[in-house]
């Protein structure tokens, strides 16, 4: 019998990336397709609450973990007019949103999404319109949003019924703006010094926010790299953030190349922060610009988008991008996750692109149920999960070459420890075995003494996924389990724990200083 694959890894408490921002746990909601209307949002819904927000939806995301919530795009943002989505309902006027081709109903806007997140306890992190629009409306924004009595736009806030300041910190300067098919698509020249105007006129209405300059649409657009650099020459110091996107899915049964995207992901990481990095050296800067990674998700996309252009004009909140996801799909969405994680002190914020129906973790059905896809469960127990200190883990895997992303680890694993005065506190462990033989991982750990009390996993399936919460459930029920405790490990000891084909593996429990 051939030998059992081995990894392993090794934790040291000393070791440490950097503490987890919470907000690496946010999710997106765009006005696209059936995500705000017949999504979030459903007013005759047997669950609607009194301002039309559907109860079962709320629930799962509050069950996700999802710590932030973009709004309100993604392409919508870059023709959006936000002061034709406030005040009263009866008198906002429907319109084209030309990103998706759809007649946009206007029903929920800045006001409506602002107080639900605020109700659900979520972090709203808000974008502005640089497609069409410049430093005026987005300044006006920041004021209608967080301005206190006594101006204009502040006034209208008031005037429309909401006397507090809502306090919105995190703002994204435009989206996606080096993308042809974006509304407004600019050079990164056009691009930079646009965004170095509206978000100094931005902080001027209010200090305390935070700045997320557009990065690069994916690492495959031609101008990447050199973006970054540009956009970044114009706007180091007015903002705080550059933001990644990136999506991966399973091309041509390419199984090996799917499982790997993961460190596909690592190396778009690495390589903006190089870039961003250099802009600093360059400027003799102390300041470090982090990323903020707001969408990321696997998207079946190539069989699917291809511009606006090509997209009928529809209305009554079309089905569009409603991707449905096997098991497989939540295993890559872990390892996803295992990335992020083992960047925690160069990525404060991600989003998962996006929280319902399209490209979702939540699925909804108009006047029906709402249920979770396979993609949901890495995402639900790795933002539970995953507090504290990201440990710098040292992890020896076998390798295996891809066709798409050259030689990638079988193994990878993040670690996050919640101490308590550095000494002990809460364990958490993110395991993947990308390969499809089982995988014995010797976990050592100098210095502390290690209980793990039980874990999750998810297996990837064969299946093509189906739509439907039935066949959601069944995935749930073949693909995830409960585990018990592995053996305990002591002192200098190790512990082993075996890892199944393909699968995704999250472990919890507690570790002391010995
Ligand atoms: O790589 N592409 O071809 C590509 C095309 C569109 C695209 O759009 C982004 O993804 C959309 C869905 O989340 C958001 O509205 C937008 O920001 C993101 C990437």
């Amino acid at each position: 019998m051939p030998e059992r694959q081995r990894a392993t890894v090794v934790l040291h408490p000393d070791f440490r990336i950097g503490a987890v921002d919470r907000r690496m746990f946010g999710s997106f909601v765009e006005h696209i397709g059936r995500a705000v209307y017949t999504g979030l949002y459903e007013p005759g819904h047997a669950t609607a609450d009194e301002h039309g927000f559907r109860r079962d939806v709320a629930d799962l995301t509050r069950e996700l973990g999802v710590t932030t919530v973009r709004y309100p795009g993604g392409n919508f943002v870059s023709n959006c007019v936000w002061e034709d989505g406030v005040g009263p309902r009866e008198e906002r006027e429907p319109f084209i949103d030309l990103a998706w081709r759809t007649i946009e109903p206007n029903q929920v806007g800045t006001d409506e999404f602002l107080q639900w997140a605020e109700r659900e306890g979520i972090e709203p992190m808000m974008a502005v319109n640089l497609g069409t629009r410049g430093v005026a409306a987005a300044a006006a924004l920041v004021e209608y949003c967080n301005g206190e009595a006594g101006s204009k736009w502040a006034d209208m806030r008031i005037a429309n019924g909401r006397e507090k300041p809502y306090g919105v910190r995190l703002w994204c300067l435009g989206n996606e703006m080096d993308g042809p098919w974006q509304i407004g698509h600019k050079d990164a020249h056009e691009y930079g010094r646009l965004a170095a105007e509206a978000g100094k006129a931005m902080k001027l209405v209010d200090p305390g926010i935070e700045l997320v300059a557009c990065g690069s649409s994916s690492m495959q657009m031609t101008t990447f790299g050199s973006w970054e650099r540009t956009v970044l020459s114009y706007t180091y110091d007015i903002v705080d953030h550059i933001s990644m996107h990136a999506y991966y899915e399973d091309r041509d049964g390419d199984r090996a190349s799917f499982l790997g995207s993961g460190t596909a992901m690592d190396r778009f990481i690495e390589r903006v922060v190089a870039t961003a990095d250099a802009v600093g050296a360059q400027r003799r800067s102390d300041k470090r610009i982090t990323i903020s990674f707001d969408e990321w998700n696997v998207w079946y996309l190539e069989s699917r988008f291809a511009g606006g252009e090509n997209l009928p004009l529809q209305r009554d909140a079309p089905r569009v991008i409603e991707d449905v996801y096997s098991a497989l799909d939540g295993v890559v969405v872990g390892d996803l996750l295992v990335t992020l994680v083992n960047h925690a002190d160069r990525v404060p914020v991600a989003c998962l692109a996006q929280m319902v129906n399209a490209i979702a973790p939540i699925m909804t059905e108009p006047e029906g149920p709402a249920w979770r896809q396979p993609t949901f469960y890495p995402f639900a127990e790795t933002a539970r999960l995953a507090r504290g200190v990201a440990l710098d883990l040292r992890v020896q895997a076998p390798s295996v070459t891809t066709a798409l992303h050259g030689a990638v680890p079988l193994v990878t694993a993040a670690a996050t420890w919640d101490d308590v005065d550095g000494t002990d506190g809460a364990l958490a462990l993110f395991l993947v075995n990308r390969s499809g033989e089982p995988v014995d991982v010797d976990l050592t750990h100098p210095g502390l003494r290690v209980e793990l009390t039980g874990g999750v996993q998810l297996l990837a399936d064969h299946e093509p996924a189906v739509e439907g919460p039935e066949h959601a459930a069944k995935v749930a029920a073949a693909c995830l389990s409960t585990l018990g405790a592995p053996p305990a490990g002591t002192g200098d000891g190790s512990t082993t724990v075996t890892l199944a084909p393909e699968s995704w593996t999250a472990l919890h429990g507690t570790a002391s200083r010995i």
